[in-house]
């Protein structure tokens, strides 16, 4: 069912019109989110812009349910394939592969969402019976959902959840890098939805008070429960923006930056820009795409910060000046991120991993040539994989003679210096796991080292 057949444009599909049963039009929307990431290749996130014609007319509730139903079964993807490979007795006909569609999303309802059997099963029958090429395939369809429902807790109680979720070839990298234990507690980080965090212009507690969150020990403001953002106290007025806790920590390695002219590589949609502008810099961003340097634009103008903002490729650019603070948040496998984003794993291959490091490692050189003497540069990735982190780091250090890791220290990413020092490593790179601080809600993946030009 997660056949690759590579990138094809499609129609966008219709919205799912009010003759149809109560409860299907969420579901079919689901059930094409699903389609678009497995089938298309495209990340949850681009498949809802794509099937916002599709999710516009639901409900708020609804759209939110469609989502919930998409996000799961992505999360749980490898625990429903084992469990319907053994319900099926021959591989579902190709042109009805949407059938297994309905029959993961089903499946996602019925065994990790909660949803009352009669509802899942009566929505994936009559969403079956909506299209021409799943109709012929309706009675299967209910005797499946019908059968994960009466048999599939036990089977998925006894499966090992982590290792089916997990891709064999993301499993053997989190192994050589981490250790089995590690590997299989970020493995488990991932099957939780993870909370919402926020990094604040100006007074943490205060806006923790007002937004019933908490502070962490990295000085980001975490909320327990998932809310519909624009809603809550303080957007309009611009006083935070969501940003991962692991995520704001890179800008923080660049130390005190107010009034220092700082460059953000690889910037949109600007949580770090907006860091550093929020720090007190001159912040120049740039980014190769227009359209997320747009939203650095609105998200800017939102929390009324400033920065200068240019358009290019940062492998072609060529400044006028060099900078003594650079910040690169080079484009990577994102692995790191799969809490939040459960079509990750699904999207990317060691091929991607391999291809990645080798535009890091450009973007890393070009970078430096962008530093003045005695500069510091950060450079990180929200990956796990050990390619895309330290190793570009030990490759740059063995070339380059004048450039040298500058090791960070606990105390400058935080005031709780205890709780943060797991997240330094042995030479002073930051490294954090979805594993970390698990009794708080768990941390992106993210690696970043501090480098200095020798004068
Ligand atoms: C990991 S995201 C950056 C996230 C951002 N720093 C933040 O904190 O919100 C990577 C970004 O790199 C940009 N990018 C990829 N290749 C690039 C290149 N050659 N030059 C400039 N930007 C590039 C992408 O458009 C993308 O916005």
């Amino acid at each position: 069912m997660t056949d690759k057949p590579g990138k094809k444009k499609q129609k966008p599909p219709a919205p799912v019109t009010s003759r149809q049963t109560s409860g299907v039009p969420a579901r079919v929307a689901a059930h094409e989110l699903i389609a678009r990431v497995l089938f298309d290749q495209i990340s949850l996130d681009e498949a809802l812009l794509a099937c916002e014609p599709m999710l516009r007319p639901l409900e708020t509730r609804d759209r939110a349910f469609a989502r919930a139903i998409a996000a799961t079964s992505l999360r749980r993807l490898g625990q429903i394939e084992a469990l319907l490979a053994g319900f099926l007795e021959k591989p579902l006909p190709e042109r009805a592969k949407r059938a297994g569609i309905i029959l993961i999303a089903a499946a996602a309802e019925l065994l990790f969402l909660g949803v009352k059997p009669h509802a899942a099963v009566n929505a994936a029958v009559g969403a079956a019976a909506l299209d021409h090429k799943t109709r012929p395939l309706k009675n299967l369809v209910n005797a499946i959902a019908r059968r994960i429902d009466r048999e599939g807790k036990e089977i998925v109680e006894a499966q090992d959840a982590e290792k089916l979720n997990t891709p064999a070839w993301a499993w053997e990298s989190w192994q050589r890098a981490y250790g089995e234990e590690t590997a299989r507690a970020i493995a488990s980080a991932h099957l939780k939805e993870p909370p919402l965090d926020f990094s604040v212009k100006e007074d943490a507690k205060g806006w923790a008070a007002r937004l019933e969150g908490t502070v962490l020990p990295t000085g980001s403001v975490r909320l327990a429960k998932t809310a519909s953002v624009e809603k809550l106290p303080g957007f309009q007025e611009g006083g935070w923006w969501v940003q991962d806790a692991a995520a704001a920590l890179p800008a923080k390695m660049l130390g005190d930056v107010k009034g220092k002219d700082v460059l953000d590589l690889c910037a949109a949609p600007g949580g770090k820009t907006a860091q550093l502008a929020a720090a007190g810099a001159r912040v120049t961003a740039l980014d190769k795409s227009s359209s997320r340097l747009a939203r650095i634009r609105e998200n800017l103008k939102r929390l009324s910060l400033e920065a200068e903002l240019i358009s290019a490729d940062a492998l072609r650019w060529k400044p006028e000046r060099s900078f003594p603070l650079i910040l690169l948040d080079a484009p990577c496998s994102a692995t790191g991120t799969a809490r939040r984003h459960p079509d990750v794993l699904h999207l990317k291959s060691a091929g991607d991993i391999a291809k990645l490091a080798d535009l890091q490692f450009r973007l890393l050189s070009k970078a430096l040539g962008f530093l003045a003497p005695g500069g510091t540069l950060i450079y990180c990735t929200c990956s796990l994989e050990e390619a895309e982190g330290p190793a570009q780091i030990e490759k740059l250090l063995r070339n380059r003679k004048d450039i040298a890791r500058l090791p960070l220290t606990a105390a400058e990413i935080g005031e709780d210096a205890d709780a943060l020092a797991p997240l330094i490593t042995a030479e002073g790179d930051l490294r954090t796991l979805p594993a970390q601080f698990e009794s708080l809600g768990g941390l992106d993946g993210f690696y970043a080292a501090r480098l200095k030009k020798l004068a």
